[in-house]
C-alpha cells in the first residue's frame, strides 16, 4: 500500500464514469482541492456525490490518470491514508452485536493511538459502559465516527454520516475535523445535505448536478452570488437553495412532464412486490 505524500491534494482530471448497465454515472468531472482544504460536496438526491467519492477513494475504478490523491492514483494503490465513511461502512453489522465500546475501538487500532482514542471518546461523549446491541442509533453512530477517524487519515471522505448525531455532538465532532486539518497535513471532502452551522466550516464547495460539476472554488467566490443574508450560516443555506431550485428547474421533475409523465393509472400492473392486499 502506498501513502500520500505529505501534501494530500485532491486532483480530478476529467473524470468521466458509466455505470455497469451503461448509464452516466459521471460527466467530464476536474477538481482540485489542495492540500489542507475542508471541501462541502452539495448537490441534490441523485446529483454525484457518493459516485464522485467512491472514486477518489478508490472503491470504484476511475480511469486511469484522472484521479490523483497525493499524488498517488487511489485505485491502483490502495491508498493507505484514505478513509472513506459512507453508508456500507455504517451498516457494517459488528457494531449492532453484544460488543463493548473498548473492544470496538481496540479492534481498529485504538492501542496504537490511545491519545487520539481518548480524545475522540470525549469529544464525541461516548460512555465506554455501552453494549453496542443495547445503544441509539445516535449513540452506535458517535462509536462508529470514533473507530473510523482514530488511525489519522490524511485524506477524509465523508459521505453523510452524520444524521444521526444531536446538535451538540456534530458541532463538536465538526471542530475536531477542523483542529485536524489545522494542526497536520490533512484534506476533508464532506458531502452533506445538513447545513446546520457549518458556515464557518468549509474552506472550498463543490456544488454538483447530474454528474457534473456545476461550480467549485474556495468558499468566498460565491459570497456574492448571495445577495442578502441574516447570518453567515444562512448565507451558506441561501447559496445551496438557490442551487438547487436552479437544478431542479433545469432537470424538470423527475418523473417527467405531459407524455414522459408516468402515472399511478399507467404503473397498474408493473411490477409488484407481494404487498398487494389479501382478503
Ligand atoms: N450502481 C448504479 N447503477 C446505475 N445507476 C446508479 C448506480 N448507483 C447510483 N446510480 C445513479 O447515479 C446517480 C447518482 O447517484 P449517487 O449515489 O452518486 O448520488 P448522490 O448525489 O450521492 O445522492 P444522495 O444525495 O441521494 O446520496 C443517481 O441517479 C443514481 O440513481
Amino acid at each position: 500500500m502506498a501513502e500520500t505524500n505529505n501534501k494530500p491534494s485532491i486532483e480530478v482530471r476529467d473524470l468521466s464514469y458509466k455505470f455497469q448497465d451503461g448509464s452516466d454515472g459521471l460527466e467530464n468531472v476536474t477538481l482540485d482541492l489542495p492540500a489542507g482544504s475542508r471541501t462541502l460536496l452539495i448537490g441534490a438526491n441523485g446529483a454525484g456525490k457518493t459516485t464522485l467519492l467512491r472514486l477518489v477513494s478508490g472503491k470504484r475504478l476511475a480511469p486511469s490518470n484522472t484521479v490523483s490523491v497525493g499524488g498517488n492514483d487511489p485505485f491502483k494503490h490502495g491508498l493507505e491514508g484514505v478513509t472513506y465513511l459512507g453508508v456500507e461502512w455504517v451498516l457494517n453489522s459488528i457494531v449492532r452485536t453484544d460488543i463493548d465500546v473498548p473492544t470496538l475501538l481496540a479492534s481498529v487500532g485504538g492501542n496504537a493511538y490511545p491519545e487520539r482514542r481518548d480524545e475522540l471518546v470525549e469529544i464525541l461523549d461516548i460512555d465506554l459502559r455501552w453494549r453496542m446491541h443495547a445503544v441509539s442509533d445516535g449513540e452506535r453512530r458517535r462509536v462508529q465516527l470514533a473507530m473510523g477517524l482514530l488511525r489519522p487519515w490524511q485524506v477524509l471522505l465523508l459521505d453523510e454520516i452524520t444524521v444521526d448525531l444531536d446538535l451538540l455532538s456534530r458541532s463538536n465532532f465538526l471542530a475536531f475535523l477542523k483542529r485536524e486539518t489545522a494542526s497536520r497535513p490533512c484534506t476533508i471532502v464532506y458531502a452533506t445535505h445538513i447545513l446546520d452551522n457549518l458556515a464557518q466550516w468549509p474552506t472550498h464547495l463543490v456544488h454538483m448536478h447530474l454528474g457534473k460539476v456545476k461550480a467549485c472554488g474556495p468558499v468566498e467566490r460565491f459570497h456574492d452570488q448571495v445577495p442578502q443574508w441574516t447570518s453567515e450560516n444562512s448565507r451558506l443555506g441561501e447559496l445551496v437553495l438557490k442551487w438547487l431550485k436552479e437544478d431542479l428547474q433545469s432537470r424538470g421533475p423527475r418523473n417527467g412532464r405531459g407524455t414522459e409523465a408516468k402515472t399511478y393509472q399507467s404503473l397498474e400492473g408493473v411490477g409488484g412486490y407481494g404487498l398487494e392486499k389479501h382478503d
